[in-house]
């Protein structure tokens, strides 16, 4: 998907909602444990009962791969099921060195490969230039980079200064900036971190923006998008527990929409406020 046809989903469902597909065996509703795959059965009606006020499904790999070759199928059968008009986000978090990057690439955009063709999938910057080039190969695909992130680990790294007093987080940005473009690059920014938006637009003024941390995490929509949003929204923000677990009965996928809907809602006023939609 294209920077401009993200734009203009943004603009269409008044949204700027990437819904996480973040599936634990153990908190599935009940019933859906008598299924072939409850993992996909989880996924689909979801995805059904959101796929109008969203822009974007994140699946976290690690929700997958847990499962073996069983939560692989049930991941590509999910991929198929999230509709061409939603970017669908590989959660995948990868990081090599140059050839085993391509693989990775391969593995996550080349359909012929393994199955799968992402639009976009997170990595992380640590391993430097050669570790996160091959993913920009890909014609309409993007590379979200983890800039600055939810957890308290964050500290340890992303926080540490330069001689110059420039965090890690700030030159990781600078850094891979002039690797690709605003239309093939984006960064992980979590919502726990509104304080830090400002220097992130310092760096980043015009770079779509992946930030979860809303929810279950405790982020703030209105902070998010005081300090992060720009003329083109730029934003892209997920939840996962607070929507995928509204309730673990067999309502579980009308509470989602409902919790869906309050989060398109409150993201529709700040479209407004911003005169990105009227
Ligand atoms: O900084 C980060 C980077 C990634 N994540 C991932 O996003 C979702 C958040 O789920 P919630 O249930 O809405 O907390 C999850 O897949 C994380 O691994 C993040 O939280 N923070």
């Amino acid at each position: 998907m294209t920077r401009e046809q993200l734009i203009e989903q943004i603009k269409s469902k008044r949204s700027f909602l990437c819904v996480g597909l973040d599936p634990d065996i153990d908190k599935l509703p009940e019933f859906l444990l008598a299924y072939e795959d409850p993992i996909f059965e989880f996924n689909k009606r979801i995805i059904e009962a959101t796929a109008d006020l969203c822009v974007a499904y994140k699946p976290n790999i690690a929700f997958y791969e847990c499962y073996g070759i069983k939560g692989w199928i049930s991941l590509q059968k999910t991929l198929e099921k999230i509709p061409k008009h939603c970017l669908s986000i590989a959660d995948a978090k990868r990081g090599d060195i140059g050839n085993t990057a391509d693989r990775y690439a391969r593995a996550f955009f080349a359909k012929e490969s393994a199955g799968m063709e992402f639009d976009a999938i997170t990595v992380a910057p640590y391993m430097g230039e050669d570790s996160i080039t091959p993913f920009l190969n890909y014609k309409d695909k993007w590379a979200i980079v983890l800039a600055l992130t939810s957890n308290k680990g964050s500290y340890d790294f992303q926080f540490l200064t330069d001689a110059s007093n420039q965090h890690l987080f700030e030159q990781v940005i600078q850094k891979t900036n002039s690797w690709g473009n605003t239309s093939n690059i984006m960064y992980v920014v979590g919502a726990t971190r509104g304080e830090a938006f400002k220097a992130i637009r310092h760096y980043a003024p015009e770079h779509f923006l992946l930030v979860p941390g809303v929810g279950a995490q405790g982020g703030s929509l209105a902070d998010v998008c005081a300090y992060g949003m720009t003329k083109a929204c730029g934003l892209l923000v997920n939840a996962t527990r607070s929507i995928i677990y509204a309730s673990r009965g067999t309502d579980f996928a009308d509470k989602a929409r409902e919790e869906a809907l309050a989060l398109q809602q409150a993201m529709e006023k700040e479209l407004i406020k911003a005169g990105i939609i009227q």
